[in-house]
């Protein structure tokens, strides 16, 4: 996993399904890899296709499967297949179920808790028992077909100046034009995206990957 002490930024982008795109991530200095195994996703691959992607990940970057409410036969079939660093849970996973697929898979978990008002916030302390990160992203409108990857941002002074208790992830809408103001402003240390990096939905553009990484390494305070 990567070491905090040894980046003060480490970055997450997610999604990824091409052997060019992980180059890109990985050259650019991202810290964690995210595939997606989710049917209705754009971003989608099978196990297979990210056991193949995997040969181009160096050890040090993580390797992390985005998974919606999954059975644990969904969680075998897929570990069965490929090796991952993470599991990211991001459907409506109860704690104890978080517990579960933790103990199941052997691996670490993060739970993504979606933040649209401030009651929103009331669901992260039982999460924080169990997960060993917190994965912040906006919380789907109504309707949506993904429960993230929706490229929308939430209102980041509602997590301005929290305290928290285990390492968390900021995701959901970040671009390189707004991440400056999303560091400041929530004091992220770890940054997650998809759309915000992409020419189209579910194709990763290398460009705009480079451009976010530089943008947002950047913005960290160096003191
Ligand atoms: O990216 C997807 O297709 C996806 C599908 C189902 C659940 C989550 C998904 N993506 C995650 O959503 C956030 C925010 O993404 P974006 O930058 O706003 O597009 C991020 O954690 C992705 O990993």
């Amino acid at each position: 996993m990567p070491d905090p002490a040894q980046s003060p930024l480490r970055i997450k982008i997610c999604g990824l399904s091409t052997a060019e795109t992980i180059a890109a991530s990985v050259e650019a200095g991202a810290s964690y890899i995210g595939f997606v195994f989710f049917e209705r996703s754009p971003r989608n691959v099978t196990p297979k296709r990210a056991a193949e992607l995997s040969a181009d990940v160096p050890p040090g970057v993580a390797k992390v499967g985005l998974i919606v409410d999954p059975s644990d036969d969904t969680l075998d079939a897929i570990l069965s297949n490929v090796s991952l660093d993470m599991i990211q849970l991001h459907g409506s996973e109860s704690p104890d179920r978080v517990l579960e697929v933790k103990t199941r898979t052997g691996l670490p978990a993060m739970k993504a808790v979606g933040i649209s008002s401030a009651e929103d916030l009331s669901r992260l302390p039982p999460y924080e028992q169990v997960a060993d990160q917190i994965l912040v992203d906006t919380k789907a409108p109504k309707g949506s077909d993904l429960p993230g990857g929706n490229g929308l941002s939430f209102d980041w002074s509602l997590i301005s100046g929290r305290r928290w208790p285990i390492p968390w992830m900021l995701a959901g809408g970040l671009t390189v034009d707004t991440v400056a103001a999303a560091i400041q402003q929530t004091g992220a240390r770890q940054l997650d995206l998809s759309s915000g990096v992409e020419r189209a939905p579910g194709v990763k553009d290398p460009e705009k990957i480079r451009a976010f990484i530089t943008a947002a390494q950047a913005a960290v305070p160096t003191s």
